[in-house]
């Protein structure tokens, strides 16, 4: 770099740094910020402290099972209660600990024994001992003192799925094993029928108790956001009308304060782009914008090469408006073709209409079954993301990117 490009560097940052700014702290919107108190929640926290605390007496606290849809404040909320809890029973001199463990990341029955053996300081190998040992191992670990210990499952219906119930029947039998200490645990789902996969016996002792998170409506969402925005913005730095649109939207889906809080972050990263003094309205369409692109740039990348050769036939079908006109025929016509194109394999017609539904599931398309009377059942597909950029996003996999130029040989004989 020479002196006058590095000049110039420095202007820029000399420039970007005396700009206001309008965030005090970003961080506090984001989702791994646990505020001290959650507006909203006082009956749900309640609920977990009466159950909770007969920990703190030495008890072994009641099993619970804990529901609600994403971003309803359920981890947010135990992990508060939590610490409050461990708090206390420091306080108090009585031992307890609350074992936070997230299904997403530790998925098998073997990885969550050896994570709790190690909790109590055991040297589990990451593979190769029979799952029996590494249980015994936690066991004896844990039954060494008096000690209450409360395992928190968060997003237990993924264990469940990938990893079956196992774990929770051995876990949920482990007091009947125990001398000294005492065992419970909690179950968080987003996902109220998983329990329908267990075996009756690991249900029934797992939801002695049930504590459900309903979705937040526009007004309480309101009260989250204007909680964290004090702490995350300057004063006088918002619109009075940028958290009750913020709110409306999130509520529009289920209620999503997580949802509601990055909208919110990025309105004012938008607004701080801009170089605008203050959040307006036209920031929070704009983020709403930016943040249904990512999502939808995110999920067409992650899709595998049949649904993405899939995709590309619908978009390259694509009129622009809105009309159902495709059926799953000139889908799969275009389709095959484009297999051909690039020597892959070419599935049924029967697959591809599946691969359709899961494409109507993630809401990239639109699917409705029609009745053409004798002619019998068809799907009308049509578009529901924006065609030119989801082209663009397909045409980055280098698998099909030498389809950038193709037609889709589309002429209509339909009756
Ligand atoms: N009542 C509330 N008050 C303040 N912040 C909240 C409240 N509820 C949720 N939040 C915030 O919303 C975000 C998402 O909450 P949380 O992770 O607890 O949801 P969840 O129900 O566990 O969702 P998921 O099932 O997706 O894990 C977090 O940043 C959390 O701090």
């Amino acid at each position: 770099m020479n002196s006058a490009e590095d000049k110039s560097l420095d202007n820029i940052f000399q420039n970007l740094l005396s700009m206001k700014g309008i965030f005090q702290n970003r961080e506090v919107l984001r989702s791994s910020y646990t505020p001290d108190y959650l507006p909203h929640r006082m009956d749900q926290i309640n609920a977990v402290a009466e159950i909770l605390v007969s920990a703190l007496r030495g008890e072994s606290p009641s099993n619970i099972l804990i529901y609600g849809k994403t971003g309803t404040g359920k981890t947010a909320t135990l992990e508060s209660v939590s610490k409050k809890l461990m708090d206390l029973a420091e306080k108090m001199n009585v031992e307890c600990r609350v074992l936070f463990i997230n299904c997403e990341r530790i998925d098998t029955q073997y990885r969550i024994l050896a994570h709790l053996a190690r909790h109590y300081n055991r040297e589990v190998p990451i593979t190769g001992w029979p799952t029996d040992q590494v249980f015994n191992e936690f066991r004896d670990a844990l039954d060494k003192k008096e000690q209450v210990a409360i395992i928190i499952l968060d997003e237990i219906d993924n264990l469940v799925k990938k990893s079956g119930d196992d774990i929770l029947y051995n876990l949920s039998r482990i007091n009947s094993d125990l001398k000294k200490a005492k065992v419970s645990i909690i179950g968080i789902s987003n996902d109220l029928t998983f329990t329908d996969y267990l075996d009756p016996r690991v249900k029934s002792s797992l939801g002695e108790e049930e504590i459900i998170f309903p979705p937040y409506n526009a007004l309480q969402l309101s009260d989250i956001l204007e909680q964290r925005s004090k702490m995350a913005f300057k004063e006088n730095t918002l619109e009075p009308s940028v958290i009750p649109l913020c709110s409306a939207f999130a509520a529009q889906e289920h209620g999503d304060a997580r949802k509601a809080l990055d909208l919110l972050r990025v309105s004012g990263e938008i607004a701080e782009r801009s170089r605008d003094s203050v959040v307006k309205e036209e920031h929070v369409r704009r983020a709403r914008e930016k943040i249904e692109q990512d999502r939808i740039t995110e999920v067409v990348r992650t899709l595998p090469t049949q649904s993405k050769l899939v995709l590309y036939s619908i978009v390259l079908l694509d009129k622009g408006n809105d009309t159902h006109e495709l059926n799953t025929g000139d889908v799969y016509n275009v389709y095959r073709r484009l297999c051909r194109m690039i020597d892959s394999d070419v599935l049924t017609q029967r697959r591809v209409t599946d691969l359709i539904s899961e494409l109507d599931m993630l809401g990239i398309v639109n699917a409705t079954v029609v009745s053409k009377g004798r002619y019998g059942r068809t799907k009308e597909i049509a578009l529901s993301v924006p065609a030119e950029s989801t082209r663009k996003v397909l045409l980055d996999d280098y698998r099909l990117r030498s389809l950038k130029d193709s037609k889709p040989f589309y002429n209509q004989q339909r009756l």
